[in-house]
C-alpha cells in the first residue's frame, strides 16, 4: 500500500482519479498542473512526504510531552481512550476501523485540547516527530467539528504542496468513512471545481487565497477550525508564509487555530506565533538517535581505494543482515564496482540497490520501501 501511495504520490500528472471516496470531487487538478511552490521547497515537502509514505504505523514515543505554555485557567486534560473523547459514533467506529485502540502519546494529551469535549478547544501549536499521531489527530478534530447537515466549509487545512494535502485527504477517507454527510474537497493548482456542499477544504497557500479571496468559493466568517501542517515546510517557502498570515488574518475571531511541525527551530517558533494567538504548546521530545544497543566503530582510510577496501573487507569478514551505505556524492552511489563487489559477497542471495538523487522520487521511494520490507 505504502509502495502505491509513494508511486502515486510520485508519479508526474496526470493524477489518478480515485480520490478520496468521501471528497466527491474526483482528480482535483485534473489538469495535471505541476506543483505550485519553488524547488527549495520541493526537496523538504518531498522528504516529508517520504516521512508519511514509510511510517504506515504509529512510531510510538518513550518521552513524555512537555506542554511550553498554557493558559493558566483552563484546566489540563489527558485521555486514555478514545471513548473519553465524546465522538460521534461514525466517527469512533472510524478510528477504530483505522486499528487505532488508544490514542498515541501526543493524542492523549492534543486531543482533549483540541476537541469540544472534555473541555473547550483551543488553539494549539504542537510539535513532534514524523509518525507520531499529529496528523490522525487534526483529522479527528476537522471531523468531530464539521457538522454534516451544514453544506459549506467549516474547516480549512493548509498543506505545503498538493501531494501532502492528498495524504491529508486519504486520512480523512478512511477516518470518515462512516461519516456519510461529510465532504472534503482541494484548493490546489488546477482545480477548478467549483465548491459545492464540501465542508472541510485542504489545499497549498496560494490555491487556497484565491478561493478565499478572489473567487470566494470559501465564505471566511463561517470557518470554525484552521489547521496549518507542516510549518516547519512551509516557512521554507517565502511566499506561503505570507499567503498562510493572510488567510488566518481574514478567519473570524473565535475561530480555533491548530499548527503542526515536525522541527521547531526559531524561524517556525515566529511564524506559528503569527498564526496562532494564545496557544498551547505542545511538544514531544526527540527521540534519541542513538541506542544503547548499537556500538560505533571508524576506519580511517587514506584514500578513496582504501575505503573501498575497506568496505568490501567489512562486508567479507562479518554477517551483515541489513546495511545502508551513505556516500558524500551521488557519482560513487553509482559505481558500479562497488555494488557488484557487495553483491557478490552477498552470494547473490541479497538484493543491494542504490538510490540518489539520479534516480526518481518515486524510484527512491520504493527502494527504500524495499529496504525496510526486506
Ligand atoms: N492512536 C493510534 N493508534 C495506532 N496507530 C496510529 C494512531 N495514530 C496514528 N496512527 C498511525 O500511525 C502512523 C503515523 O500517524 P500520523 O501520520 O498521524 O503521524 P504524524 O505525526 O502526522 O506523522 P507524519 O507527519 O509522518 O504523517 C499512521 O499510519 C497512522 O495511521
Amino acid at each position: 500500500r505504502a509502495a502505491e501511495a509513494w508511486a502515486e504520490a510520485g508519479c508526474q500528472a496526470p493524477v489518478k482519479s480515485s480520490r478520496p471516496r468521501v471528497c466527491g470531487t474526483g482528480d482535483p487538478r485534473g489538469t495535471g498542473a505541476r506543483h505550485e511552490p519553488a524547488p527549495s521547497l520541493v526537496d523538504v515537502a518531498e522528504s516529508s512526504l517520504l516521512n508519511k509514505l514509510i511510517h504506515t504505523s504509529l512510531m510510538e514515543s518513550s518521552h513524555h510531552v512537555e506542554i511550553l505554555q498554557q493558559d493558566p485557567n483552563s484546566p489540563l486534560f489527558s485521555v486514555k481512550s478514545f471513548e473519553e473523547l465524546h465522538l460521534k459514533k461514525e466517527l469512533l467506529q472510524g478510528v477504530y476501523a483505522m486499528g487505532f485502540n488508544r490514542p498515541s502519546t501526543i493524542q492523549e494529551t492534543a486531543l482533549p485540547m483540541m476537541l469540544p469535549l472534555p473541555c473547550r478547544p483551543q488553539n494549539l501549536i504542537a510539535q513532534s516527530q514524523s509518525g507520531k499521531g499529529k496528523t490522525a489527530a487534526f483529522v479527528l478534530a476537522m471531523l468531530s467539528r464539521v457538522n454534516g447537515a451544514e453544506k459549506y466549509p467549516q474547516c480549512l487545512c493548509l498543506a505545503p504542496t498538493y501531494e501532502l494535502a492528498l495524504q491529508i485527504g486519504h486520512v480523512i477517507e478512511k477516518m470518515g468513512q462512516f461519516c456519510a454527510d461529510i465532504r472534503v474537497t482541494y484548493a490546489v493548482q488546477g482545480n477548478r471545481g467549483a465548491l459545492r456542499e464540501e465542508q472541510i477544504v485542504i489545499g497549498t497557500p496560494g490555491t487556497m487565497l484565491d478561493w478565499c479571496f478572489k473567487r470566494r468559493v470559501v465564505n471566511m466568517k463561517r470557518i470554525s477550525l484552521f489547521v496549518l501542517d507542516e510549518a516547519d515546510v512551509m516557512i521554507d517557502h517565502q511566499g506561503f508564509s505570507y499567503q498562510s498570515i493572510r488567510i488566518q488574518r481574514a478567519l473570524p475571531r473565535g475561530c480555533q487555530m491548530l499548527l503542526f511541525s515536525t522541527t521547531f527551530k526559531e524561524t517556525v517558533w515566529n511564524f506559528a506565533m503569527k498564526i496562532v494567538s494564545n496557544p498551547i504548546i505542545i511538544k514531544l521530545r526527540q527521540e534519541e538517535l542513538t541506542l544503547s544497543n548499537i556500538r560505533q566503530y571508524y576506519f580511517v582510510c587514506r584514500n578513496r581505494e582504501e575505503k573501498y577496501e575497506a568496505l568490501c573487507n567489512i562486508y567479507g569478514s562479518i554477517t551483515i543482515g541489513q546495511a545502508m551505505i551513505f556516500c558524500q556524492v551521488k557519482q560513487l552511489v553509482c559505481q558500479e564496482r562497488v555494488v557488484v563487489s557487495l553483491q557478490s559477497v552477498e552470494q547473490q542471495q541479497q538484493t543491494c540497490c542504490k538510490s540518489s538523487s539520479c534516480l526518481s522520487h518515486a524510484s527512491r521511494g520504493v527502494t527504500l520501501l524495499q529496504l525496510l520490507n526486506t
